[in-house]
């Protein structure tokens, strides 16, 4: 749990990232040591200029006007050195702030289990990793040393303004109060507003990345004005919201603005006749004057200061709702290695997502011996997808056990689960990198020979005759081939290194028929010696198996295996399964039955 913020409850987000201040102290203290040491040099020149009005340029004495001269010459010059050293190393410590928090964010995103990336909209996630984090670096940046240098600023000047003369450093305190409890009343108000703002921009982020990933198909069905009227309405509700902020802000910022000028001519006023009194004498009343103006800028400044920190901290907010998410599924505590040539059993599972009340899967039992392959057929929408999901564990079961030589995948080390099991899913997915790359996603090790036996299996030579061979980069999720070289190369991955047990699902669904009997062939001679977990549509891939498993609709609710054989005799004793596999059969009913 966060240790509570010496800042108060309102800034807790921002208290937390501390670590990440850490590893850069060093870095950040010198920057903070040199941004006082300017700002002392601005205090000194107008008690520097004091002296010049009361000392030589009264008594005529040239000789100490030049010394003071040269004094404020090189007050100059410090400041201007100050300022350069503060620059440079604000860069290093801030972009390193900055870069640690996104690896971290990005690294716990990829720990997180699919059922958190099922319910949460990546717009949300990708925001929190640009902009919020943006946020984050600009506070660190400027917000976090003006602030303390503020602070030191309204300290110094103003014991010294009280110093100098009580009545007009009174007249200065005494207005201070109520633009701090102004500040403080809007600051609740501001707070959430940017929360608004920033919940928004994901929306808008999720909005824009749905559409760029979905063009052809939006393209294709001419609805392009239809989306970006979706997306208009949000970027309305972004822009309505956005207004919303800067209105609070500029009203902070009116009140914060006319304060220093109500406060200068007031000083002015009271001054005058200070001097015209013979109180006070006019270098100190010159001097008092540039003092205070050095207070402008920090007052001025609050209201800027106060925005960014509080978005820096709502940002801190929302990343840390990503960072305080436990993976929900773990590795194990304890481990135990399987000895055996590949045994998947399941066992009384049963499954239902998170938030599903009742179950999907339940009851489900079923045997595959080493080196067997198994078909699982049923109607759309049964189950099969998630059924293959739960052997490398993507998601964990809900009941029962999945288990793999006698050992449950709850006990497996993840890797050694997730390079046992190979899998092939419906959607192939490829990133955007070269052919090879994609091809050794799971197994960095795999040699030139398991790469090319690989494509042999899966029918995916072509990718030997792209412009660049293997090297050939494949475009921003595999879009520059087409839907059944994508299937290939998906499959050549998971029958890389030929693992002991493959789960495809529906890997022939998007290769015509001439292809699909090549890779059935070649698929057929990997799954000789491999434990094989095949969810099929069709007859051809159906008959890859030796034994299938028919899901379908259980008595209380939910999918269980109704029926399992081999593909002849299922023909010959089941209906359901004879009118699953022919075409005429009404899988929409089924499916409807099955969920039921
Ligand atoms: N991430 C998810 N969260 C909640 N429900 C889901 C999720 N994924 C799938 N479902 C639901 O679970 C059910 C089974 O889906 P699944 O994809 O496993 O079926 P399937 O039998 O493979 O279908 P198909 O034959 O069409 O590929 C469907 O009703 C689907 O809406």
């Amino acid at each position: 749990m966060p240790s509570s913020s010496p800042l108060g409850g309102q800034f807790a987000s921002l208290w937390r990232l501390r670590r990440y201040v850490r590893p850069y102290r060093a870095k950040m203290t010198v920057m903070l040591f040199v941004a006082l040491g300017s700002t002392l040099i601005g205090v000194g020149v107008p008690l520097l200029t004091s002296s010049i009005i009361n000392g030589p340029l009264a008594s005529g004495d040239r000789a100490a006007l030049w010394l003071l001269g040269c004094y404020a010459l090189l007050f100059g010059l410090a400041e201007a050195v100050l300022i350069l050293t503060r620059r440079l190393t604000l860069a290093s410590s801030v972009l390193g702030i900055e870069r640690d928090l996104r690896d971290d964010l990005y690294e716990h995103l990829q720990r997180l289990d699919v059922g958190f990336h099922d319910s949460w909209q990546s717009g949300q996630l990708v925001s929190r990793m640009t902009s919020d984090i943006s946020a984050i670096r600009r506070f660190f940046g400027f917000a976090l040393i003006f602030l303390v240098v503020n602070a030191v600023t309204f300290l110094s000047v103003g014991i010294l303004l009280i110093v100098i003369d009580p009545l007009l450093g009174g007249i200065v305190v005494l207005f201070g109060i109520p633009l701090s409890l102004i500040v403080f009343r809007y600051e609740k108000v501001y707070r959430r507003n940017i929360r608004a703002v920033q919940d928004q921009q994901g929306e808008v982020a999720t909005d824009i990345e749905e559409s760029a990933l979905g063009i052809r198909a939006i393209k294709s069905f001419g609805r392009r004005d239809l989306f970006f009227a979706r997306y208009d309405a949000k970027a309305v509700t972004l822009r309505t919201l956005q207004l919303r902020q800067i209105r609070t802000l500029a009203q902070i910022w009116a009140l914060i603005i006319a304060q220093p000028q109500t406060v200068l001519a007031l000083i002015t006023l009271f001054g005058a006749a200070a001097v015209a009194a013979g109180r006070l004498s006019l270098g100190t009343l010159v001097a008092f004057v540039a003092l205070y103006q050095m207070l402008v800028w920090p007052i001025e400044s609050s209201g800027w200061l106060l925005a960014a920190s509080q978005e820096a901290n709502t940002a801190a907010e929302r990343i840390f709702e990503v960072l305080d998410v436990e993976p929900a599924i773990r590795e194990p505590e304890l481990t135990r290695q399987p000895r055996g040539a590949g045994r998947l059993v399941f066992e009384n599972v049963g499954f239902a997502y998170p938030g599903s009340d009742a179950p999907l899967l339940t009851g489900i039992d079923i045997a595959l011996e080493p080196g067997e392959t198994v078909a699982i057929v049923g109607p759309t929408g049964c189950g099969k997808t998630t059924l293959t999901a739960l052997v490398p564990r993507l998601y964990d079961v809900t009941e029962g056990r999945i288990l793999i030589d006698g050992v449950d995948v709850r006990e497996l080390p993840l890797a050694e689960l997730r390079s046992r099991v190979a899998c092939a899913f419906e959607d192939p997915t490829l990133f955007s990198a070269s052919v090879r790359e994609n091809l050794v996603l799971g197994r960095p090790e795999a040699d030139e020979a398991q790469v090319e036996e690989a494509l042999r299996v899966a029918q995916a030579s072509f990718a030997a005759d792209l412009p660049w061979g293997l090297d050939t980069r494949v475009g921003e999720q595999g879009m520059s081939l087409s839907g059944g070289q994508r299937q290939r190369l998906a499959l050549a991955r998971a029958v890389l290194g030929r693992p002991s047990m493959l789960v495809l699902d529906d890997p022939l669904s998007a290769l015509d028929i001439h292809t699909e009997g090549l890779v059935e062939q070649a698929l057929r001679s990997v799954l000789a010696d491999t434990t094989g977990l095949v969810v099929a549509h069709r007859p051809s891939t159906v008959l890859l198996a030796d034994r299938v498993v028919v899901l379908g609709p259980a008595e209380g609710g939910g999918t269980t295996v109704v029926a399992q054989g081999t593909h002849h005799g299922l023909l010959e004793t089941e209906a359901v399964y004879r009118d699953l596999l022919s075409q005429g059969s009404d899988l929409a009913e089924l499916a409807e039955e099955a969920v039921r």
